[in-house]
């Protein structure tokens, strides 16, 4: 799976073999975003016919931000691939555009079944009780009446909310919202399940109940990605990790190793090490197993891909 090189390696997913274990490719993705913004300087660097027209019209100037700048990656079963980053790296983006929330500008993703998004903002309704959400929320992802009556004792236990299933959203801690959104997201039982920082706000035992079943839903040859601020938590829970820097891809690779990478780099980051934090974050890019992958040929070419290329 990790390229041989370490620097830059082309992967070519080809051919159905090769295709088989891959649940999700993601091929030289490109996010932009144009941002309002009062600041001159970053506004110089809009060409100038551009201004112009923003003058003529009386647009708000904006700026070009670049969420992710080139990204590419297999996930395949059975992996749990934390991404890892600082504030604004990109992590949430990534997996808005795997779970087909967000289209690319450039690039594109394969996925070989719908992936679920976990996010703390998966939208709910705070005036139902969390019995309710669990009712709707299962019923938006596809789930028969008949599925979600036999699977709520189950997504009730999950959440550790006890009697306070029976209470408005909107008196639940962020904490006791994202564990019943996790809940109910893992019992669609998602091949490809995509969290974002949900377990970071879970307790103990709940964080371990989350595990556990994060683990069967790989268990069932899917894969599960984790957007995680804590490196610790992905150290602890995934297989492999993704390091995001400014939308770069900064390192791909087993858990462990990334996670002791960024913890270093971001440690040196917070003391004022600039330097050396710099210094670290160009080793990292050296070896990080930058892999370009690339889609020669669709496992099922009667399935349309999850996205077109962007353009
Ligand atoms: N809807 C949007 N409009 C404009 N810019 C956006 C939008 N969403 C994200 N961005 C920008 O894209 C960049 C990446 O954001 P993203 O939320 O993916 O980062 P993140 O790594 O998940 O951050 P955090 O750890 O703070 O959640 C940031 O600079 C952010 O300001």
């Amino acid at each position: 799976m990790a390229p041989s090189s370490p620097t830059q390696a082309v992967m070519t997913v080809t051919g159905v073999a090769a295709m088989r274990s891959v649940q999700v490719a993601v091929d030289d993705v490109h996010v932009r975003y144009r941002t309002p913004s009062t600041d001159a300087a970053a506004r110089a660097e809009v060409p100038r016919a551009m201004r112009a027209v923003n003058r003529l019209i009386g647009r708000q100037p904006t700026v070009l931000n670049r969420a992710l700048a080139g990204v590419s990656f297999v996930a395949r079963s059975g992996e749990a691939v934390g991404v890892v980053g600082l504030n604004g790296s990109g992590k949430s983006t990534l997996l808005r555009v795997i779970a087909g929330l967000e289209r690319p500008a450039r690039g594109m993703v394969l996925a070989r079944t719908t992936p679920v998004l976990l996010g703390v903002n998966a939208a709910m309704l705070p005036e139902l009780t969390g019995q309710q959400n669990v009712r709707l929320g299962c019923l938006a992802m596809g789930m028969t009446p008949e599925e979600v009556s036999a699977a709520y004792k189950d997504i009730v236990e999950l959440s550790g909310l006890g009697p306070a299933i029976h209470h408005p959203m909107k008196t639940y801690s962020s904490g006791m919202g994202a564990r019943l959104k996790f809940a109910i997201a893992a019992a669609a039982n998602p091949q490809i399940l995509l969290i974002d920082e949900a377990l970071a706000t879970g307790d103990a035992a709940f964080r371990e109940r989350s595990e556990d079943r994060m683990n069967q839903l790989r268990g069932n040859a899917g894969c599960t990605f984790l957007v995680s601020h804590a490196a610790k938590t992905v150290e602890e829970t995934c297989t492999r990790a993704i390091w995001l820097h400014k939308g770069r891809l900064v390192m791909d690779g087993s858990a462990y190793d990334v996670a002791q990478k960024y913890r270093w780099w971001a440690w040196n980051l917070a003391k004022g090490e600039t330097e050396k934090a710099a210094g670290l974050l160009d080793d990292a890019f050296g070896e990080g197993h930058d892999t370009a992958v690339r889609v020669t040929e669709l496992y099922d070419p009667s399935a349309p891909p999850r996205h077109v290329r962007g353009g």
